[in-house]
């Protein structure tokens, strides 16, 4: 009973703390904080062990202890509930969901009680592997190896190594000897030149690039692959001014500066990068000093639909819009990131009472109904700027709300069809990338087979961990 005791009381620390609404640090971290706060003497790997694999299962766990009813069922002692719900979270965990299906304690009025109804759990577990049409909920569970990024990707940056970039190479390489010519090769001390992206290097997660002169001064910048797509399709040029919408902390924001000012330093600014969070703002200028670019960008802190007045920018010619949205491409402590940031954000659904059968799918879609109204806004606007003549959209979602929906939305509105604006065929959207955008979303929509190949085909789409990284879509509109 000690062992389910101490999981108890980390698994409660981990669940008030990330109901406070921030997640901080990583779950692992979390464990360690709380089996330290409370001097725990059962072994905190045990303890991770337990409460990790609770907390992956948290959302079906609970729905399953709603219906079951069995919360409700606890016995009072001296006016307190004789069990705590964490423990029976723990003990229906690895009822349902261990390898052996077994609860691993002597006995105990607790396992008595969760052993009472277990007809009822399973019943219940039953029912909801139905309604989400899986065999095992595992197949819905991302686990550990899932939370770490397959590569370490690394640019260098022109701004900071204009006529040394031979010099940067020759660094990386003698930090990591051996070439690989795939991804999927990478293993420590490797390094991969990619085949889409310029500039752009693979390494392996696991050698620490942070703590190297490159990093530190700004030389070589971590971005992952897909998220340097944007401004690669993009390719802005000397003479281009861009707006970056929704720009912290700046990895697209730089990366378009790396485009434009190469060849030149700075000599005013051709980007604005707009933030709503001013918190996020000083780290975007933060990252933009770091990345030698501070002349050539300038920071506008406030909502861009606002803000930004198209007659005050009327030279812009391009756009990087890659507005907020699930994460759900994202994973590991990034996703940690993305859930504090959403709720940061507050274009997260506000949780109802757990009452309703649909529950998750619903919160779902409330917030991918939420998100996609405001994405789609936030590209509109940008498209109203009367010069501008190419855009980037993007998001790291995998939903198609998010994603092929919003092109499509946007090419039926009737301001965007009189402004002119088409989707950009596959021919100028790195043709080489072989994942493109789902076919039957406009399938759906345009009668015409070839607009909607050429429109499905002028998308590209990034599977999380696949495509070695996060998951992505981007797609750029464009007129003449
Ligand atoms: C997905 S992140 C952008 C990541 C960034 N493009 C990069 O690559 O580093 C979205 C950002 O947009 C900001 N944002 C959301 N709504 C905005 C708005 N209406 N105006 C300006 N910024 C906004 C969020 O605060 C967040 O920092």
């Amino acid at each position: 009973m000690n062992f389910y005791r101490d999981a108890s009381w980390v698994l409660e620390y981990v669940e008030k703390t990330e109901s406070k609404g921030r997640v901080a640090g990583s779950l692992q971290t979390l464990v360690l904080q709380s089996c330290k706060k409370y001097k725990l003497k059962t072994n905190p790997k045990h303890i991770y062990a337990a409460v990790s694999s609770c907390w992956h299962y948290r959302e079906f766990l609970d729905r399953i202890l709603q219906r079951s009813g069995i919360l409700k069922d606890v016995p009072n002692k001296k006016g307190q509930p004789a069990f705590s719900k964490y423990t029976i979270k723990l003990l229906v965990h690895d009822l349902l969901f261990s390898k052996n299906k077994r609860i691993q304690m002597g006995k105990h009025p607790v396992k008595d009680f969760v052993l009472k109804h277990k007809t009822r759990l399973n019943s219940e577990l039953v029912r909801l592997k139905l309604k989400l049409k899986v065999t095992d909920l595992k197949q819905l569970i991302k686990d550990d190896a899932t939370d770490i990024t397959p590569v370490r990707w690394i640019r260098i940056n022109p701004v900071r190594s204009r006529d040394k970039q031979k010099e940067v190479l020759a660094e990386l390489e003698k930090k990591f000897p051996t070439k690989v010519s795939s991804w999927a090769e990478i293993v420590p001390g490797t390094i991969y030149h990619d085949e889409y992206v310029p500039n752009l290097f693979g390494v392996h997660p696991g050698d620490k690039i942070t703590s190297h002169e490159l990093y530190k001064t700004g030389k070589v910048i971590i971005q992952d692959r897909a998220s340097c797509f944007p401004a690669h399709i993009l390719n802005p040029s000397k003479d281009d001014i861009i707006i970056d919408a929704c720009a912290a902390p700046g990895n697209k924001t730089t990366h378009v500066a790396a485009h434009i000012f190469q060849d030149q330093s700075p000599e005013g600014a051709q980007i604005h990068a707009f933030e709503k969070d001013p918190e996020r703002a000083n780290t975007l200028r933060t990252m933009i000093k770091t990345a030698g670019c501070s002349k050539g960008i300038d920071v506008h802190v406030g909502d861009f639909t606002k803000i930004a007045k198209p007659a005050s920018f009327p030279g812009v010619t391009g756009f990087i819009v890659d507005p907020s949205c699930s994460g759900s491409g994202i994973f590991g402590r990034k996703n940690m990131d993305y859930h504090n940031k959403n709720k940061e954000e507050s274009i997260n659904v506000a949780p109802e009472e757990e009452v309703a059968e649909d529950i998750a799918d619903k919160d779902l879609k409330d917030r991918l109904s939420k998100l996609s109204s405001f994405q789609f806004e936030i590209v509109r606007y940008a498209l109203s700027f009367p010069s501008a003549k190419k855009l980037v959209y993007s998001t790291c979602s995998v939903h198609a709300e998010e994603n092929e929906r919003i092109v499509i939305d946007l090419l039926l509105d009737s301001k965007v069809k009189e402004w002119g604006w088409r989707v950009r065929k596959r021919a100028g959207v790195i043709p080489a990338w072989p994942r493109r955008g789902f076919l039957n979303e406009f399938e759906e929509v345009f009668r015409d087979k070839q607009e909607a190949q050429d429109l499905a085909e002028g998308c590209i789409r990034v599977l999380p961990r696949e495509d070695g990284g996060i998951g992505f879509f981007a797609v750029c509109f464009e007129r003449d």
